[in-house]
């Protein structure tokens, strides 16, 4: 239980209709889950207005009211305040609720199109290896120490958040690292966090369904290191174009890594192989377990944080050669027969272009590269052609499929997708659109020393259509496929 005057810290208030002291028990943004005595924050959706809700809100129990607009009527024993912004106001409101528990640890947010969950996992697992309690809030999952929390979303809303944080809090996290997305940013999932550090990977093309342009995505992702405070560190990517922007107009401490551009944190590829690479790293050898060119730069960016958090380089260094990436990212398997199955969660053009180069530099013979991949439904529709366009250049062979169609009609996805596809190239590239057939005739194609690629659902266990979530494993299909050959 805490006070409403207690829980409205540091928001700025326009009116007040009732009385502040009431008793809160819970918050909530959406209305099936008021109960009594519960703060509802009424937010506008992409879907629906959260207000319209208020009514259902106060008969199910609500003691308090956070809105942008009163309502018509008002009841005597509910007390409504009115905010400019009430996206803000959840955020700072959930953040007081459970106590702040951002100033309690020290969190680290990374954010950029790619590599958000694989920098965040790793940040985990060397600040554990180190000997650390450490959180980590990602897409693939949320750890309390040990215990796993499924994850519904990349960045979870600012009441789930800040419950996860304070339950870090209270079994002795030191750290945690969170995955910060670009929808978080804009719907201010993180407003009230204290962060002592911004991670920035890369932006490339995603996401233009929900932020129109680039430029508007570009300046959601810059937002977050706006809103870091001068205690904090901004590290940033110099290599990508937009790397510097991130830094422009933080208080936090800027630094940079990078394996082109002059850097604070500097690396370099030594060796590739299929289970791992040697970097040259910031003045030192190391063999880490991740491959591929776009993994030096998330590594550089793990290593670069560990070092402005304080730890020592050889230490860091130690342990990070010993760890392992998030899962269904570059996983490989390779068949009795000598085929090479990679399971990757590349779902943008540039993560399957990054994924289809790396594959391209570590195979020996000009061994054939199958590429099979699908595009997510309800989702940006301009990445679909780019995808398959990509996917055909760097491979021999494509076979297009479907990814979570959702509510779209798979077909269609895919037609979007083959538009992509040049007319030079129409030939080595057939539509499939049950993705376990799909994965299949990959199989089938396949000759000893091939490299397969299935991409973009990586770590996913289910296939979603039509709202209903259907079990699927790309690893274990792509298993399965190889044990029937
Ligand atoms: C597009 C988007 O981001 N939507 C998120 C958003 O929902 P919304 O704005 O559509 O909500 P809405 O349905 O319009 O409802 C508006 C308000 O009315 C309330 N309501 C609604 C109905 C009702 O009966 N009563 C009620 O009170 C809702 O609780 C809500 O507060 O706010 C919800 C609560 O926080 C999120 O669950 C929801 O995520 C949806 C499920 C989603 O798929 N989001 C994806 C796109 C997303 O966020 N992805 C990023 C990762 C992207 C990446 O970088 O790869 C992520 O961080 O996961
Ligand atoms: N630094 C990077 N630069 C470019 N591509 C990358 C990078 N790191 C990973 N990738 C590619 O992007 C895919 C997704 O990586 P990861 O899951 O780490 O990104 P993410 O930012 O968390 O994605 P999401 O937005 O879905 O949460 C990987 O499977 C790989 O193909
Ligand atoms: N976080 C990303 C994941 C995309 C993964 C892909 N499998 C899809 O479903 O589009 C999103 O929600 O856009
Ligand atoms: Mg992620």
């Amino acid at each position: 239980m805490r006070g409403l005057k207690d829980i409205l810290h540091g928001i700025p208030v326009r009116q007040v209709i009732g009385n502040l002291n009431v008793a809160v028990d819970s918050l909530t943004f959406d209305s099936r889950k008021v109960g009594v005595n519960c703060l509802f924050v009424a937010v506008k959706g992409t879907q629906v207005d959260g207000h319209r809700f208020i009514g259902a809100a106060v008969s199910s129990g609500a003691s308090a009211i956070l809105c942008e607009q009163l309502p018509e009527t008002t009841h005597d024993d509910v007390t409504y305040v009115q905010v400019d912004d009430t996206a803000f106001a959840l955020g700072v409101s959930a953040a007081n609720y459970f106590e702040n528990p951002s100033k309690k640890l020290r969190l680290v947010g990374i954010t950029g199109t790619n590599g958000k969950t694989t920098i965040a996992t790793l940040l985990y697992k060397l600040f554990r290896e180190m000997g650390y309690e450490a959180g980590l809030i990602s897409t693939v999952k949320n750890q309390v120490g040990d215990r796993t929390v499924a994850a519904t979303h990349t960045t979870p809303d600012p009441v789930a958040l800040n419950g996860l944080l304070q339950e870090m809090v209270q079994t002795g996290c030191d750290y945690c690292f969170m995955e910060v997305s670009s929808h978080a940013i804009a719907q201010q999932r993180i407003a009230g966090l204290n962060f002592a550090g911004g991670i920035f990977s890369n932006i490339t093309h995603d996401h233009l369904d929900f932020h129109k342009t680039f430029d508007a995505y570009i300046k959601a992702k810059k937002t977050f290191f706006d809103g870091l405070d001068r205690f904090a560190f901004a590290l940033s990517n110099a290599d990508d174009k937009n790397g510097l922007i991130m830094l422009q107009n933080t208080f936090a401490h800027r630094k940079t890594y990078g394996i082109k551009s002059m850097a604070d944190f500097k690396a370099k590829v030594i060796e590739s192989h299929f289970d791992g690479m040697l970097l040259h790293l910031d003045g030192h050898e190391v063999w880490v377990k991740l491959v591929g060119g776009f993994n030096a730069y998330n590594i550089l960016a793990v290593y670069g944080a560990a070092i402005l958090l304080e730890q020592e380089t050889m230490k860091v260094l130690t342990a990070l050669s010993s760890i392992t990436g998030a899962e269904g990212r570059f996983d490989a398997t390779i068949s009795k027969h000598g085929v090479v199955g990679v399971v990757d969660y590349a779902h943008t053009p540039d993560a399957v272009q990054n994924v289809l180069q790396t594959i391209q530099s570590l195979r020996k013979n000009n061994e054939t590269i199958i590429t099979v991949l699908g595009c997510g439904g309800d989702r940006d529709k301009a990445k679909r052609p780019k995808m398959a366009a990509v996917a055909a250049k760097y491979s021999d062979k494509v076979i297009i499929t479907s990814d979570n169609p959702r509510t779209e009609d798979p077909l269609q996805i895919i037609h979007d997708m083959e538009a992509g596809i040049p007319a030079d190239r129409k030939r080595d590239v057939f539509s499939i659109a049950d993705r376990r057939e799909a994965i299949r005739a990959a199989c089938h194609l396949a000759k000893p020393g091939d490299i397969l690629l299935i991409a973009g659902k990586g770590h996913e266990k289910y296939q979603e259509i039509n709202g209903k979530r259907y079990d699927f494993d790309d690893k274990q299909v792509l298993i399965n496929a190889f044990n029937e050959q």
